[in-house]
């Protein structure tokens, strides 16, 4: 089928166009910025790489492991290393020196203090603790020492916290002015109230869809349907009453109700900003993510007393609140650490990262499509050489256990 130049002409231009928009949210350029504020590193260490368990090392002991630009950056490309790991099971994340991590570089934050420049690095961390928790291994944050602001959410994205007894781990947000700003979850897909991902660069991306189509020859077609009871579309009214219905109730949705109350969206392009319009319909996404991990975690009231008080928690009040998972002991923690990981990864690669990947959609999707993404992962496992080896060994489990 061949396009009208008229046409071709005038989606290239819509394409220009969304390539504009689209700028700010460039990882590429938000990476340029981020590797000006150099100090630390973070690094794969591969000593247990053969037992497919990685080691991440959150590198600048002399401020703490705060995190500078440069090891944002690099925290990004350890995670799309262990992306590409195939036969990875497990990776701890860690602090060098004296504790696990003092939250953003301080100095970074007061050489960055415009709004822009907070979405950037907001943004970037999102993107790389999203991608580390969609990891298909167990992950383990490894806390000794104080865990401050920042440091507690990257804690957070893991599978589980094990604390030291010498830790200590608060979301000072709160103090510090600010609210939390690592905890992603915002999805690729998401259009509206995203800079650069407005509802007009949603329709560009599906004409480029259209055109790319077009232009390897196929037939293309579309299907629109009314998505009026996607989340997305769904009035604020009617958000919070839902929210209410189903107990969101208190300091919570209170804090909800003001974060989506008097919310304003302009349009800048070409130099030119539009009037600004009221946005009565499409939640924020972003940094009031990070507090619903939380919430995921310790349910309503705990998330919502460990982000207000500021406090700081120990390891046995971390243990009682539910954000910790085991207390070890600081002087042996690495070793203690290892010991836990490989209690959960004794099965081979494919079936812990089958097992990750079953356990992260059935907390995602309903419950039909977990029942047949199970289904899709375990079919081929069925007969394969694993299972007759195991099969051939005729394992006795209760006696295996005690020996
Ligand atoms: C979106 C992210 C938002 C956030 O992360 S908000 C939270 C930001 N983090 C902070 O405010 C942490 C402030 N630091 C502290 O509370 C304490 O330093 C901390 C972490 C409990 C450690 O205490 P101590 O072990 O007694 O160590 P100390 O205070 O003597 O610090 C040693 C050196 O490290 C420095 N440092 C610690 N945390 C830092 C940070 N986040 N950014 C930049 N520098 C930081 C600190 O200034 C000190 O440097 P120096 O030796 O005086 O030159």
């Amino acid at each position: 089928m061949s396009v009208p130049s008229k046409l071709k002409s005038c989606m290239r231009r819509s394409l220009h166009h969304k390539n504009i928009m689209e700028e700010a949210v460039n990882l590429q350029s938000i990476e340029a910025f981020l590797s000006n504020f150099e100090g630390g590193d973070v690094h794969l260490s591969t000593d247990y790489w053969d037992e497919g368990i990685a080691m991440l090392c959150l590198n600048y002991p002399e401020k703490r492991n705060a995190m500078s630009g440069k090891m944002m950056v690099d925290l990004g490309k350890c995670v799309s290393k262990l992306e590409k790991w195939e036969t990875g099971k497990a990776v701890i994340i860690l602090g060098a020196g004296e504790n696990f991590c003092s939250g953003g570089d301080l100095d970074f934050a007061k050489a960055t203090g415009t709004a822009k420049e907070g979405f950037y690095m907001s943004y970037y961390m999102q993107d790389t603790l999203k991608r580390f928790r969609k990891l298909p291994m167990v992950s383990v944050s490894l806390v000794h020492g104080p865990a401050v602001g920042g440091g507690s959410e990257l804690a957070v994205f893991a599978d589980y916290i094990l604390v030291t007894d010498n830790a200590k781990l608060g979301f000072v947000h709160g103090k510090m002015g600010i609210i939390t700003a690592w905890g992603g979850g915002t999805s690729d897909q998401q259009y509206g109230f995203r800079n650069g991902r407005s509802p007009t660069s949603a329709a560009l991306s599906v004409k480029e869809k259209i055109v790319d189509g077009l232009e390897q020859g196929y037939h293309m077609g579309i299907t629109l349907c009314d998505l009026s009871k996607v989340f997305d579309c769904v009035s604020h009214e009617i958000l919070l009453e839902k929210l209410n219905y189903y107990v969101v109730r208190g300091v919570t949705l209170s804090l909800i109700e003001s974060y989506l109350s008097d919310r304003f969206r302009t349009v800048y392009y070409n130099d030119e900003l539009s009037d600004f319009k009221g946005v009565r319909f499409g939640v924020p996404q972003g940094s009031v993510l990070g507090p619903l991990l939380l919430v995921q975690i310790l349910g309503e009231r705990k998330a919502t007393e460990m982000l207000l008080s500021s406090k700081m928690y120990n390891a046995q009040e971390c243990l009682e609140i539910g954000i910790a998972y085991k207390i070890l002991s600081t002087a042996n923690r690495i070793q203690e650490a290892l010991n836990f990981v490989r209690k959960l990864t004794v099965s081979h690669s494919s079936i812990v990262r089958s097992f990750k990947k079953v356990l992260d959609v059935a907390t995602k999707e309903d419950f039909e499509t977990s029942l047949s993404f199970e289904c899709e992962e375990f079919s081929p496992k069925w007969g394969s050489d694993l299972n007759k080896d195991a099969l051939q060994r005729k394992i006795h489990h209760v006696k295996e256990e005690k020996s």
